[in-house]
C-alpha cells in the first residue's frame, strides 16, 4: 500500500488543505501520515484518515524521518514556509536529508506536490 507523508508548516497549512481536497478521491486510497497539527487540520476539512505524528516543534519531523529511514513512506509533501524562520530548523533539515539518503520522493511545493501524486499514480498502473 502506498504511504505519504502530508506535513506543513502554518502559514501553508490554507494551501496543503485545498491540495488534499483537490486530490481527495485519489488520497483516500494511500496511508496517510501527518505531523500532528497538520494531520488535525487535514482531518477535520477533508475527512481523510490520517496516522497523526507528534506537532513538528515537537519532534514529528523526527518521526516521519524515522519512517523515512525504516523504508516505510513512499513519498513526503512538506509545504514548508520559505520566508519564516522555524525553530526546529535542525530537525526539518534532518528530514530533508534523510529523504535524499534514501531516494524518496519530496515536494517542497504545490507544483512538484502534483507531480508527485501523478508520479505515485504512474507507478500504481
Ligand atoms: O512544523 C512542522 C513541520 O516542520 C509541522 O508541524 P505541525 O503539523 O504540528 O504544525
Amino acid at each position: 500500500m502506498t504511504r505519504l507523508a502530508l506535513i506543513a508548516h502554518d502559514e501553508k497549512k490554507p494551501e496543503l488543505i485545498e491540495f488534499a481536497q483537490t486530490h481527495r478521491a485519489q488520497l483516500l486510497e494511500y496511508e496517510l501520515i501527518a505531523t500532528g497539527t497538520t494531520g488535525k487540520r487535514l482531518m477535520e476539512a477533508t475527512g481523510l484518515e490520517i496516522d497523526r505524528m507528534a506537532s513538528g516543534p515537537l519532534g514529528g519531523d523526527l518521526m516521519i524521518g524515522a519512517q523515512v529511514a525504516e523504508g516505510r513512506l513512499d513519498g513526503i509533501v512538506f509545504l514548508r514556509d520559505p520566508l519564516t524562520a522555524q525553530p526546529h530548523e535542525p530537525d526539518i533539515s534532518a528530514l530533508l536529508r534523510i529523504c535524499d539518503v534514501h531516494d524518496t520522493a519530496l515536494a517542497t511545493n504545490l507544483e512538484s506536490a502534483a507531480y508527485l501524486l501523478e508520479g505515485v499514480a504512474d507507478r500504481e498502473e
